[in-house]
């Protein structure tokens, strides 16, 4: 899918690009400016002083809310680098806090065997990703930015990735592990998250349940209502796709790729005017494409297109197929409109009443992401108590009886873990016990 990433519009001249400081000046700036923004923020939403226990669950059970809140920055001859203390005030480590790793090029070159090719797990417009094994022996992936010093775009990219992805944490969204800057060499260091894309499941011969996708929708939906609201100023993605969205073994979703991340802070005033289209091809929301107002409404548009995607099974643009077909939005929107969802339906799905009338729902709330006008659309919180409305009407109507799921098909993907966490998610602990009332 092609990138779009530079329609350069001519005027309004973006405050953001005009900053000349350097990466570490920038990072110290703001992290003293919103050090004040997260001790509110934190006495408000966290129990305890620790970053990843304690903190409140969603309505769904996920963990949630906003940290590090403080944020401090270290220029050594090893690198530059961060540390993320809370917002008590010291940065011991011992006393409780959070402390993120800091990287050496050493040991990234380490990690990565000196990123070799046999460790590149992917590739995209920010640079080349790397699956990496530390000192301690956990398996992190490490994003390489390519070596363009003097390329503004990907410079400022890296750090409103670096910005956004150290502000945040939701066990929704890819964790930032740390982050080195090495001379001519950028580079971050997140969780890895090793089962591949959402996209390489839906084109993965077997492809995902419904229930599954339902519960990665929800997922997608609680990152970006988490973006868009729990944060101080909101954080639009700008990037939801397929191919953003990473899927863990037990087969729920953490939403990757920030590096288009627009603060509204940093946006020049509360505007939300753009100097420059960011997005991929299919996704993008008309309306930013035609006024080049960016607001959360933008990411909602594309979680629409997402929601298309996951229950077609279909990429958004679909080339090789019949004119009528191509844009799977329309396509899919079409077959809504005639009564007839169910054609859209992934092949790969198992057709009864319950997950037909799942796709349905799922393509009406998609119907509503896409409305033309950005007022129309739903709130992406909203879009997410819509999903969890058809998840638990599927759940009662298909799993009351229900087969073995495992049982029909083997899977590529799943493994002995993600098969039981499947059970579990559906109740059914003894397949034995059930039976299946078919369509
Ligand atoms: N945290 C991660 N854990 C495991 N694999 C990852 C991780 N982050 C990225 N990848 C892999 O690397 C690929 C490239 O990721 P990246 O975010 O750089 O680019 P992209 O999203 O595919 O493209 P673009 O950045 O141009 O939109 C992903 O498709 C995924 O396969």
């Amino acid at each position: 899918m092609k990138h779009i990433s530079e329609m350069e519009r001519p005027s309004t001249p973006h405050k953001y690009h005009q900053k000349n400081q350097s990466a570490l000046n920038y990072i110290k700036a703001a992290a003293k400016k919103l050090a004040g923004v997260f001790s509110t923020l934190a006495f408000l939403t966290r129990p305890t002083k620790t970053a990843s226990k304690g903190a409140p669950a969603t309505p769904d059970g996920s963990r949630n809310y906003g940290q590090p809140p403080g944020i401090s920055c270290s220029n050594n001859k090893r690198s530059s680098r961060f540390k993320y203390s809370d917002s008590y005030g010291s940065s011991n480590a011992a006393s409780g806090q959070l402390v993120t790793e800091n990287f050496s090029i050493e040991e990234i070159n380490k990690a990565t065997q000196n990123f070799s090719q046999a460790n590149k797990i992917g590739e995209g417009g920010f640079g080349t990703v790397y699956k990496g094994r530390l000192g301690n022996g956990s398996l992190v992936a490490i994003k390489r930015a390519k070596k363009n010093m003097y390329d503004k775009r990907l410079s400022q990219e890296f750090k409103n990735e670096i910005l956004t992805l150290s502000r945040i944490e939701h066990l929704n969204l890819v964790k930032l592990l740390g982050y080195l800057e090495h001379k001519d060499e950028r580079i971050i260091i997140i969780e890895y998250i090793g089962n591949g894309t959402l996209r390489e499941h839906l084109d993965g011969t077997q492809g995902l349940e419904i229930a599954e996708r339902l519960d990665i929708a929800i997922d997608v939906a609680h990152a970006v209502a988490y973006l868009h609201m729990y944060t101080d100023t909101p954080i639009i993605h700008r990037d939801i796709k397929a191919s953003n969205i990473l899927i863990t073994e037990k087969l729920r979703a953490k939403v990757a790729d920030f590096g288009f991340a627009r603060l509204a802070a940093e946006d020049p005033g509360a505007t939300h005017i753009s100097t420059q289209i960011k997005g991929t091809a299919g996704y993008l929301d008309p309306e930013y494409l035609r006024t080049y107002q960016l607001t959360e409404k933008s990411d909602v548009y594309s979680f629409g297109v997402l929601l298309v995607e996951m229950v077609t099974g279909r990429h958004p643009i679909e080339s090789k197929r019949p004119l009528s077909e191509r844009v799977t939005t329309r396509w899919a929107m079409e077959r809504l409109k005639e009564g007839d969802a169910v054609l859209a339906m992934d092949p790969k799905l198992r057709r009864n009443p319950a997950s037909n009338q799942a796709v349905e729902r799922v393509l009406k709330l998609a119907r509503q992401c896409l409305a033309p006008l950005r007022q129309s659309r739903p709130s992406m919180r909203k879009c997410a108590e819509v999903l969890w409305g058809i998840r638990k009407d599927f759940r009662e109507k298909a799993f009351s009886y229900s087969p073995c799921p495992s049982s029909h098909r083997s899977d590529n993907f799943l493994n002995k873990d993600a098969r039981k966490n499947r059970h579990h998610a559906f109740g059914l602990e003894d397949c034995d016990n059930y039976k299946f009332v078919s369509a």
